[in-house]
């Protein structure tokens, strides 16, 4: 199943209970906008190499769009386009007063070198430069971007429109970037991991942890729960999955990423190395975290996955028909598009800082951060209790229906 079908599977399920007629869902699932730009490079050996990029407007009902960019190989224009949809609905649920959008290029970022990257963010620069500004989209990290990309994107863009580093971010923090906003996916996966599991009755140091992909949001997530007594039985990336049953040691795993050349886990013998896919289905993994890719759990797995308790740190890592089966078995499923949402409440920080040329300590950052994760999680438990649907529906009846009522307001009726 493609990703957008799968994010409107979930659209359909909370639309129906909300009694939105057929007209104006539609209205509310199609894009506003895809634009689909070339984005060819000189490749460092003197070669022309060319990239497909994309970025996709979803809805601008509730404020300017906000996405990430995400550079993968697995980048089309159909999981840009689910991955849009998917932001519209989380700003919506932690109430930022921003829409969706996503963007991305289809390419494995680690086959280039840092001069070629940065050409290729600068091409897409050029390619998108007059549809995004800070008050019509707003860029961001995501898979396989960071905080060099986003300050070449935003060098680039000012080319064309000057100053204004609202433009974009997840930005450099000596570079008008929020303190906090690395770590913010990861802490605010960790908060609510932490109090879903307390809600449970899940006591922290009975709670083994898997987390699949140890990038900016594994790694965040891991060393929060790590401090929150949570044990870390597992992590992976691409190399495989690092295990030990008693729980591994974090601070010791996360130095031997920084001191590998790439970053990557590989060469860590302290622990059990299995093959990469074990992770899902580890027997006394009680909490289980993929944030890596979409799509991992499917019909084919969801037999085979033990844990009690699943946090969508990815995007869309769970298939409709997997979900259904897990939700069937109750399992508790916290849904990406509120537990994820710590990185882009965090950008907004950033953009508000941005504007008003004022920076916030990082405490301010956290406590605002905690809160706004804290608050959106009691209104999705309430809103699941009290209409007896699943914490994702619940999540998804709360960012509809306040789109819904924006795009009413703008005076769009139906
Ligand atoms: N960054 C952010 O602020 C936000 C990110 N997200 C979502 O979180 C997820 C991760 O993003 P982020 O941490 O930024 O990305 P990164 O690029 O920083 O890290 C991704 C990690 O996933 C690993 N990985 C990729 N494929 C697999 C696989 N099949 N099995 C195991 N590990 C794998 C990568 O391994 P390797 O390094 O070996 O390639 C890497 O460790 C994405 O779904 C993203 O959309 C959501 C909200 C905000
Ligand atoms: O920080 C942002 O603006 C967006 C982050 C993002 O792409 C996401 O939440 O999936």
């Amino acid at each position: 199943m493609r990703a957008f079908e799968a994010t409107q599977i979930f659209f359909d399920e909370a639309a129906e209970r909300l009694k939105i007629d057929p007209a104006m869902r539609e209205a509310l699932l199609m894009p506003d906008r895809e634009i689909q730009v070339q984005v060819s490079i000189e490749m460092d050996d003197g070669k022309l190499a060319n990239f497909i990029g994309f970025r996709v407007q979803h809805d601008n009902a509730r404020g300017p769009m906000k996405g990430g960019l995400r550079f993968h190989p697995q980048v089309d224009l159909d999981e840009v386009r689910a991955l849009a949809c998917l932001m519209t609905w989380k700003t919506a649920v932690v109430n930022l007063p921003y829409g969706g959008a996503k963007g991305g290029i289809g390419v494995d970022p680690s086959r280039l070198s840092q001069p070629e990257l940065q050409r290729l963010t600068r091409s897409l620069a050029d390619a998108i430069h007059d549809v995004v500004g800070p008050d019509t989209d707003i860029p961001a990290p995501d898979m396989g971007t960071d905080f060099q990309i986003m300050s070449w994107f935003r060098n680039q863009w000012e080319k064309y429109h000057g100053f204004n580093p609202a433009v974009i971010t997840g930005k450099p923090v000596e570079e008008y970037g929020a303190r906090g906003r690395e770590e913010a996916t990861g802490r605010g996966v960790g908060t609510l991991t932490l109090k879903l599991t307390r809600r449970l009755g899940l006591k922290p140091d009975k709670a083994k942890t898997a987390i699949q992909g140890f990038g900016n949001v594994g790694t965040h997530a891991a060393k929060f729960l790590n401090e929150a007594e949570f044990p870390i039985i597992a992590v992976s990336d691409i190399t495989g999955t690092y295990y030990k049953s008693t729980g591994l040691n974090i601070p010791e795993i996360m130095r031997h990423k920084m001191k590998h050349p790439k970053g990557l886990l590989e060469g860590y013998n302290e622990c059990e190395v299995l093959p990469v896919d074990a992770l899902l289905t580890l027997p006394d993994a009680a909490v289980l975290i993929p944030a890596a890719v979409g799509g991992i759990i499917t019909e084919e797995n969801v037999d085979e996955i033990h844990a009690k308790v699943i946090v969508e740190a990815a995007n869309g890592p769970i298939v409709p028909a997997a979900d259904k089966i897990l939700n069937q078995r109750e399992v508790h499923i916290l849904p990406d598009i509120l537990a994820n949402a710590g990185g882009v409440t965090v950008s907004y920080f950033e953009w508000v800082q941005n504007r008003q040329h004022y920076r916030w300590s990082l405490d301010r950052v956290r406590q605002e951060l905690d809160h706004t994760m804290n608050e959106a999680f009691e209104t999705v438990w309430e809103t699941s209790n009290q209409h007896e649907v699943s914490l994702r529906t619940a999540a998804y009846m709360i960012g509809i229906a306040r789109v819904h009522r924006a795009t009413e307001l703008a005076g769009l009726t139906g």
